[in-house]
């Protein structure tokens, strides 16, 4: 006979203990495969024999009018009662290769792995699937005892399986909200090695209408298998208004957009950054012509978010990570950019693993770093850091790394320095603007960074204006990112090489005076005339 066909992109565990007050099961089921779930696991922790064999009997009738096969957690009697597809094992249930000689070689086996050599076991001994997590906490299952795996996690178990044909879903606190973040950044470099699906109790379970639940899901899924499987850039987690023309000019012509829109528009752009630079950053923000909001409570960042036009992230002083992760995940959940400056991540062993919390939480959208953070983030050993500056005479090929990273990330890279390179794991650029002054005070990468999160809040404005939002549901964030972190960069740079000739500064005070203004005066025809950009790629 052979396996059935599996269709794992939104896989629903029930759990009646999850409904809520009112609702039928069966009703609750019909309608979430009415909304687009693939498959079906039914989970019973209380039940006797007879009566998980009467609830899998039942369900299964609701689920073959619809074509979506039923698997059965941990029970192989249950599954042998009943006639499923198969069953789901976890770690400590009948060893898998016992359960294939019971359940035959058509049944589907799919097991529980929250490790990388349990996927290597579970690929050794011939599962179909497996569930990967938990991904994040979840009120569904105590999963104290287990390792939070974060959507880099996942991906390092989905290296695994990559080439083995082994399929695989997530499990554990996916909603709605964070699904875009997991599918893209648990994603390989080469974005082969994909989850095919994600598994699910509370989002539809506990729903008052879980039709509507599994669509939303669903969509997203669907959306971001299509983009993987079509997009001649595997990365496509921006867009661009057609086919992008990668030529200097109009990268510059771009820029030079991007300037008008932030003056017109005056986007707000929310910073959470370091104390040292709180107000540099600010200035720098209105100098362009946006709007700073500095506030970092988690109780009013939340609020804040349906707001703004882009979120910065600056670790600093990481002294308000609790704002940051609810910052974050806000700027995840409007689908607004969000600019990543782990500054000094590889000095500490609690800034790196701050910066490895946070990232499992949320996906940035641009990330900002100087050699030293940008090398800590892609775990080179080529350049050092020293507090926050970078040692050493840098990377030997930086075009390579931060396009690398781009992809391992899935996030533009900016790589500052003498020379900045700037990638979304497609195009390379490479600027050379800006002066010697800009080392000789404090807060000149910040500043850069602020002014990346301005001109993504103007890419995301623009891109608004010109198209329908969200017509790709699993894309993270509209705009041209990379576009927006050339310009910042280069407005940035260009800026200060117009303040560092004036006749009156004379040194790094009265050259960061002359910056800000200069900020304020810029127009894009100097940066049109002055702006040093290559394309590498
Ligand atoms: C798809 C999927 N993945 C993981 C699990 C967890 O299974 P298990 O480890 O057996 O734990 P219990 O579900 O029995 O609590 C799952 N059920 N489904
Ligand atoms: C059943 C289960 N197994 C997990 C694991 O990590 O193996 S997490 C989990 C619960 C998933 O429920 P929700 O979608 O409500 O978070």
């Amino acid at each position: 006979m052979g396996k059935v066909e599996i269709d794992y992109s939104v896989y629903l565990v029930t759990g009646r203990e999850f409904l809520p007050a009112g609702k039928d099961y069966y009703e609750s089921l019909e309608e979430s495969l009415q909304g687009g779930v693939t498959l079906v696991q039914i989970r019973e922790k209380d039940a006797d024999t007879g009566e998980f064999i009467e609830v899998a009997r039942r369900s299964k009738e609701i689920c073959d009018k619809y074509n979506v096969p039923v698997l059965i957690n941990d029970r192989i009697d249950v599954h042998l009662a009943v006639g499923t597809a198969g069953i789901h094992i976890g770690q400590t249930d009948c060893p898998l290769p016992l359960a294939r000689q019971l359940v035959g070689p058509d049944a589907i086996i799919g097991i529980s792995v929250g490790t990388v050599s349990e996927a290597h076991k579970a690929v050794e001994e011939g599962a179909d699937y497996v569930g990967i997590g938990a991904v994040w906490p979840t009120g569904s299952k105590d999963v104290r005892n287990k390792k939070m795996l974060g959507p880099e996690g996942v991906g390092e178990i989905l290296d695994i399986l990559a080439g083995t044909g082994v399929k695989s879903v997530a499990i554990g606190g996916i909603h709605l909200p964070n699904l875009a973040q997991l599918l893209h950044s648990s994603t390989g470099p080469d974005s082969t090695n994909h989850l095919d699906g994600i598994a699910i109790i509370s989002d539809i379970v506990a729903s008052q209408t879980p039709k509507e639940a599994a669509r939303g899901l669903r969509d997203v899924v669907d959306s971001f298998k299509r983009v993987r499987s079509s997009a001649t850039d595997p990365l496509a987690l921006f867009s661009v208004q057609g086919k992008r023309e990668v030529s200097v000019e109009a990268f510059v012509n771009g820029v030079m957009g991007l300037m008008d829109v932030v003056k017109r528009e005056t986007p707000l752009v929310h910073q959470m950054t370091n104390n040292v630079v709180i107000n540099d950053s600010a200035n720098a923000t209105l100098a362009v012509g946006a709007s700073p909001i500095m506030s970092t409570h988690p109780r009013d960042v939340a609020d804040l978010s349906p707001a703004i036009g882009a979120l910065l992230i600056n670790f600093g002083t990481i002294s308000d990570k609790e704002g940051m992760l609810v910052a974050g995940r806000q700027a995840n959940f409007n689908r607004k950019p969000l600019v990543f400056d782990p500054v000094a991540i590889g000095a500490t062993s609690y800034r790196r693993e701050t910066a490895v919390d946070l990232l499992a939480h949320w996906q940035p959208t641009i990330i900002k770093g100087n050699a030293g953070e940008i090398g800590a983030m892609a775990k080179s050993t080529e350049v050092a850091s020293r507090g926050v500056d970078s040692v050493g005479s840098g990377f030997s090929n930086p075009g390579a790394v931060v396009k690398a990273l781009a992809r391992k990330r899935a996030a533009v890279i900016v790589l500052t320095g003498e020379q900045d390179y700037i990638s979304d794991g497609s195009v390379v650029l490479k600027t050379s603007n800006g002066h010697h002054y800009l080392g000789s005070i404090t807060g000149s990468g910040c500043m850069t960074g602020s002014l990346i999160g301005c001109f993504a809040a103007a890419a995301r404005l623009d891109y608004l204006s010109k198209n329908k939002a969200f017509e790709n549901l699993s894309q993270l964030v509209q705009g041209d990112m990379l576009l927006a972190a050339l310009a910042g960069v280069v407005v940035f740079n260009v800026a200060a090489e117009v303040a560092a000739e004036r006749p009156d500064v004379k040194g790094p005070g009265t050259f960061r005076a002359a910056l800000i203004d200069e900020l304020y005066n810029l127009t894009p025809e100097i940066v049109k005339k002055r702006a040093k950009v290559e394309t590498l790629s």
